[in-house]
């Protein structure tokens, strides 16, 4: 069978797995050892070239949502990535997004960027790597915006946010976070400073999951809220019960890269 972008792929590590398709580079599923899934992935998804797949951990560069004049989020979320390295057993992989003739109309600059992924029995680890391969400096803000599947989000708690100055996206609303036990009755679209500690969602009856981030300056909570779903084509009335978006962001101090540069940005994921 000839292999489609969204043909999805698979790494397994003693009892853990996870999908990963290589258009939007984008990783689909997520189980650790313990077969619970753990990221949302919406059945309204529109698996389409030009549309980015709602759910999982969608890829964002070179613009972080509509700040700047690019499409919503840039473009790396809706593009076919390159597959470099996939070794299904030691749950590592490795892809690859280049500009091409497409990326350069909407962006003018040569770039690679490299998502390497690693599964272990309890822990996913995502490590995006931004390089300048352009003969001219540019910046950009970019995301992994993890879709963490949740049974009830009415029962769910974050911890780790207390003393974190925070920024409500649509209102530009400033506080300083003050609960250690974040619940979330209704839509949030906030911008954190990251947290030094790992995040704690606790989503009872699943495990506790520890979130850790590096490089990423941001992290950004994001759930649409019933009234935010039913303008959303792609999210089933109701679905906003069973996800929190936790994205690890570099959004308020966008990287300046030098011809030649790097950048690089993690976010790590762990149970029990
Ligand atoms: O619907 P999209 O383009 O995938 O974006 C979803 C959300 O992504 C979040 O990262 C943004 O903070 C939100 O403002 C945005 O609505």
């Amino acid at each position: 069978m000839m292999e489609d972008t969204f043909t999805p792929l698979q790494l397994q590590v003693e009892g853990a797995s996870l999908r990963f398709c290589r258009y939007g580079g984008q990783v689909l599923s997520w189980q650790p050892a313990d077969g619970q899934e753990r990221l949302f992935l919406s059945d309204r998804s529109l698996y389409q070239s030009g549309q980015a797949i709602r759910g999982g951990v969608p890829i964002i560069f070179p613009q972080f949502s509509g700040r700047g004049s690019l499409p919503k989020h840039g473009f790396a979320r809706d593009r076919a990535w390159a597959l470099l390295q996939w070794d299904e057993d030691s749950g590592q992989a490795e892809l690859e997004l280049r500009e091409s003739l497409e990326t350069l109309q909407i962006w003018p600059f040569a770039f690679r960027l490299v998502l390497k992924l690693q599964l272990r029995p309890q822990q996913l680890q995502l490590q995006l790597t931004v390089e300048n391969c352009d003969r001219q400096p540019w910046s950009f803000t970019a995301a992994l915006h993890s879709y963490l599947a949740v049974p009830d989000l009415a029962t769910v708690h974050l911890q780790g946010l207390q003393g974190r100055w925070g920024t409500e996206q649509t209102t530009g609303d400033r506080w300083q976070e003050m609960e250690c036990d974040r619940h979330f009755p209704q839509a949030i679209d906030a911008l954190y400073e990251a947290p030094a500690q790992p995040l704690t969602l606790l989503a009872p009856p699943w495990s506790a999951l520890q979130i850790c981030q590096t490089g990423f300056t941001e992290t950004v909570i994001w759930n649409p809220g019933s009234a935010g779903v039913s303008q959303i084509g792609d999210l089933a009335s109701g679905s906003e019960q069973q996800f929190l978006c936790v994205e690890a962001a570099v959004v308020q101090s966008p990287p300046r890269l030098e011809p030649g540069e790097i950048w690089q940005g993690q976010q790590v994921f762990q149970v029990g």
